[in-house]
């Protein structure tokens, strides 16, 4: 694949081709364009956020309080995105956030996002809540690098038994998802009456695990379907964990782990004592807790509290290379983009993914070039001001 910034030079001379009809560069009006193509309770679902969505529209509205000031007559033309993160190598500072039951934007679902980021080298993080077996998927992104998210079952075998199919699928490193151990109120999914895992999407890690099939009574079939959907609402979170149990984790998990969900610098500090690898400061895209801190405004507290300690990435309200290079000035490793590539999955599958990839690495590369930037280790509060 060509360099990103050539991504550009590829679109002024030849356009978009007639792979992507219609798919805009600006990425923020992707929504828009995806309401048209899904059904109002897949669409709900994907855009949907807690209560009255506060939360999610203030992660956006926070990257407008930052403004980047660009430098000049720094010799940029030789620039460099890669970065390892957690033991993973990648061009540029961007990953794919977990998003659960894919086949609702597209009947390829995780295999098309497996695709399309095995294309671009930007790792893909599988949610526990996958359309697609993990192993199905591992097998789609080839040599594409992979970590896989844990929905933290109650039951120890089950979580167990994940995990270990995950390192045997070639995940290499571990995210845990702590602040979604139940759905939160979510006005549209409630409205519609929509929860996707009760029409059989999304279980897939579950109902193909031996551990889980035994606790069914077998394999899942016609008979035992509807006990088995029970089965795993009962199962799929647990509200009574604690910091005590990452030690659990730890045994079971030899690879790198990383919390997802943090927002509070005491939290973060809590996780580099239990010996944790990085930490994801997110809020879900605003799914969880509606009135909850824009995410950006948590970050610079979480990645001070933690220093060069451990890995800090950020997520929720990603939309732009400009965002992307907000959230590293601001003390994050990576970035994890969501909706942007789910949208891109629903308006043209394994190209539509590879087109949203594509544009935010190359937008983060030109902005970052034309601020006098050429590494992602130069972006700090200097680059900033308060808009
Ligand atoms: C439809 C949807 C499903 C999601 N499923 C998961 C999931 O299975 N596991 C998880 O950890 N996070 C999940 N998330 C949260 C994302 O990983 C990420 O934190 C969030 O989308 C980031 O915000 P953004 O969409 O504004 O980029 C989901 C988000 C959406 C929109
Ligand atoms: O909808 C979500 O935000 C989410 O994280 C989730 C939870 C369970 C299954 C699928 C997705």
């Amino acid at each position: 694949m060509s360099a990103p910034a050539d991504f550009q030079n590829e679109i002024y001379l030849n356009g978009l081709g007639d792979a992507l009809p219609g798919l805009p560069t600006d990425l923020t009006r992707l929504e828009a364009l995806a309401e048209g193509r899904l059904s109002a309770q897949a669409f709900g679902y994907v855009a949907g956020a807690a209560g009255s969505e506060a939360t999610a529209r203030a992660n956006r509205e926070a990257f407008d309080r930052w403004r980047i000031v660009p430098r000049m007559l720094r010799d940029v033309a030789e620039r460099d995105l890669s970065v390892e993160v957690l033991g993973t190598p990648m061009p540029a500072p961007v990953l794919l956030a977990p998003i659960g039951v894919q086949s609702i934007l597209h009947p390829d679902g995780e295999l098309a996002t497996a695709r399309a980021a095995a294309g671009t080298g930007l790792p893909v993080i599988l949610s526990t809540a996958s359309s697609y077996a993990m192993e199905e998927v591992a097998a789609a992104g080839g040599d594409g690098p992979r970590w896989y998210q844990l929905y933290w079952p109650k039951d120890r075998d089950l979580a167990v038994s994940l995990l270990d199919r995950a390192r045997a699928a070639g995940y290499t490193a571990l995210v845990v998802t702590l602040d979604t151990f139940t759905l939160a109120w979510r006005p549209r999914d409630l409205d519609q009456a929509y929860l996707p895992f009760l029409r059989g999407v999304g279980v897939a890690n579950y109902f193909s695990d031996p551990v889980f099939q035994k606790a069914v009574g077998g394999p899942v079939t016609d008979e035992n379907r509807s006990a088995a959907l029970l089965h795993w609402v009962a199962n799929f979170g647990n509200p009574s964990l604690t910091w005590a149990d990452l030690a659990f984790l730890r045994e079971h998990w030899d690879g790198p782990i990383a919390l997802k969900g943090i927002q509070h610098p005491d939290d973060a500090r809590r996780a580099v004592d239990a010996g944790m690898d990085g930490v994801i400061v997110s809020n879900h895209g605003g799914r969880q807790v509606d009135g909850a801190v824009a995410s950006l405004d948590a970050l610079p507290a979480v990645a001070d509290a933690v220093g060069n300690r451990i890995a800090v990435l950020f997520d929720s309200g990603v939309r732009t290379g400009a965002d992307a290079a907000k959230a590293l000035a601001l003390g994050a490793r990576a970035v994890l983009v969501g909706r942007p590539y789910a949208y891109g999955l629903a308006l043209g599958g394994e190209a539509g993914v590879r087109h949203v990839l594509r544009c935010l690495q190359a937008e983060l590369e030109l902005t970052m070039a034309l601020a006098g930037l050429t590494r992602p280790a130069e972006l700090d509060l200097d680059c900033l001001v308060r808009g």
